[in-house]
């Protein structure tokens, strides 16, 4: 197994009081074509240690590298195309739907291969879509996948996936799970989603990381972490994940 990205005892400190830890000595490794679950329960800093990854907010201690070269070595736009984060709340760009998507290829210099949008688009549902609407007029899961597409298109090493099935209807998301985890089988992506529901967990995922008490308290398999979690934590979660689905 090829590391890809590698995190070594990442700290953060809470924004609101910084005397008190968000989390720390965060340990992991990521090699290609992996697809990591993040799970932990609400507050525990998924989102921030994604943020983190993508480079959109700095540790407080401990070292990142890409490739076996450390972050600050690289480009801040050479490390944030290889390396994409796709917010829950998507931002569109100002323009039209076509627009959001050249722009992204266009900003990092590469060519925009607009058969490839096409089959995105189409690939999660899009394929309807005019792409001379004004981006602010799509809806919010339109434009939630508008981002997925534009993302991919800059065919990053790691793609960071924060809550972003979360305002699709059932088949929507299902057409952008199948999407996402064919396009990193085929090209060899890595994938780190942060997601609550459990049964997407299972699905997208061949290892779970799972963060509690300021800690990644576990870092395994998906059927082991499922099957037979190693911590009192991992347990109560999962019973209190699952009560709360069946409530639903
Ligand atoms: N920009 C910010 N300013 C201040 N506090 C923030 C900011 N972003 C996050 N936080 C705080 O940091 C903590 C961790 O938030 P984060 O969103 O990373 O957690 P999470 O595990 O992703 O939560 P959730 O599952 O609810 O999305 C929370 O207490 C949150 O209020």
């Amino acid at each position: 197994m090829t590391v890809l990205l590698a995190m070594e005892n990442i700290t953060k400190h809470r924004q609101d009081d910084a005397s008190k830890i968000l989390f720390e000595r965060i340990t992991a490794e990521i090699a290609a074509g992996q697809h990591v679950a993040l799970l932990g329960g609400s507050g525990q800093g998924k989102s921030t240690l994604l943020r983190i990854i993508a480079r959109l907010e700095r540790c407080d201690a401990g070292e990142i590298a890409l490739h076996s070269k450390p972050i600050a070595a690289w480009k801040p736009q050479d490390w944030r195309r290889k390396v994409c984060y796709v917010a829950q709340q998507a931002v569109m760009l100002p323009g039209t739907v076509e627009q959001n998507l050249r722009t992204a290829s266009e900003l990092h210099g590469l060519p925009f291969h607009e058969a490839l949008a096409k089959r995105c688009m189409e690939a999660v549902g899009l394929g309807a879509v005019d792409w001379q609407k004004p981006a602010a007029d799509l809806s919010g899961g339109e434009k939630q996948r508008t981002a997925l597409v534009r993302a991919m298109l800059l065919s990053p090493d790691v793609l960071l996936l924060d809550e972003v099935t979360a305002s699709l209807d059932p088949g929507s998301k299902r057409l952008v799970e199948r999407c996402l985890s064919e396009w990193a089988a085929q090209e060899e992506k890595a994938l780190i989603w942060v997601t609550h529901d459990l049964e997407q967990a299972k699905q997208v995922s061949d290892t779970v990381w799972f963060m509690a008490e300021g800690k990644l308290l576990e870092h395994c398999e998906t059927a082991v972490f499922f099957d037979c979690p190693s911590t009192d934590q991992a347990r109560r979660y999962l019973q209190q994940s699952r009560k709360e689905e069946e409530s639903v």
